[in-house]
């Protein structure tokens, strides 16, 4: 049975699972006002989507920048991602300079997680990894395959690896092509919950896969990305039709 991982103010992996509203801005500005409709819409948790962020290979620019924004955020707890092109993001970083993002992400001490993703460098993962965690930072190891679903077996795999290498919580976000590749996520999921003693995170995309966005509680997922304004991925829905179906799924007792 999964554990519980504290985050600032959040407790991931217990209860209903707890919703995460992504910023997309470009600019300083444009980060910064996203931060009150987000407030506004009451989420869990913000994801910083840095690849969006047209200064973040400018560790300096960004460490201003994710300072104002933890500031702006009061207590709300933070996430800091960069998606690679490779798997589904806005820009392609060589190993280096990937790996010298996220130190210079944890270096500026605004964060709360970090997302790392899993098909680096093993080294260069365990060692990001040892950072986050002597500076109380959680870590999200992430997978993306915006293309298919890879089968049952090879997501809770995947998952598993995430764990051996030092992830705090393991996630997975994989795009349907039927029916039957959303239950094979839904289906990995709940093996997984159940085999690992991290919470994990785990979504099915596009418009087949929203259900695996609403069913978190019942097959074991503890976050959802949902929006306010932009949306990060497809298939992600609004908070304030999100957070009334969660609550409706709510396992009683
Ligand atoms: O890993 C994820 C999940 C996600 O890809 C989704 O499908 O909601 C959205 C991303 O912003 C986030 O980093």
């Amino acid at each position: 049975m999964a554990g519980v991982v504290n985050c600032r103010q959040l407790a991931l992996g217990t209860g209903r699972p707890k919703i995460a509203v992504p910023i997309t801005g470009h600019t300083t500005a444009e980060i910064l006002a996203a931060v009150a409709p987000i407030k506004a819409a009451q989420p869990d948790l913000v994801e910083w989507r840095v690849d969006f962020y047209e200064d973040v290979t400018d560790a300096e620019k960004l460490q201003q920048t994710g300072q104002q924004l933890r500031a702006a955020l009061g207590n709300l707890a933070l996430l800091t991602t960069f998606r690679t092109h490779g798997e589904g993001g806005e820009l392609a970083l060589n190993e280096t300079a990937y790996f010298q993002l996220c130190h210079a992400i944890l270096v500026g001490g605004f964060t709360d997680a970090l997302d790392v993703e899993r098909y680096h460098d093993e080294a260069s993962v365990k060692q990001v990894v040892a950072q986050a965690h002597q500076q109380n930072v959680v870590v999200i190891m992430s997978n993306h395959d915006f293309a298919k679903t890879p089968a049952q077996a090879e997501l809770v795999q995947r998952l598993t690896s995430m764990v051996a290498w030092g992830a705090d919580i393991a996630k997975i976000a994989v795009m349907p092509q039927s029916p039957t590749d959303v239950l094979t996520l839904l289906a990995a999921t709940n093996e997984a919950r159940e085999t690992l003693n991290q919470p994990i995170i785990t979504m099915s995309m596009g418009d087949l896969g929203k259900v695996s966005r609403l069913a978190g509680e019942v097959f074991g997922s503890c976050l959802s990305f949902a929006t306010v304004g932009a949306a990060s991925a497809p298939g992600q829905i609004a908070v304030d039709r999100l957070r009334p179906v969660l609550d409706e799924l709510k396992l009683k007792g």
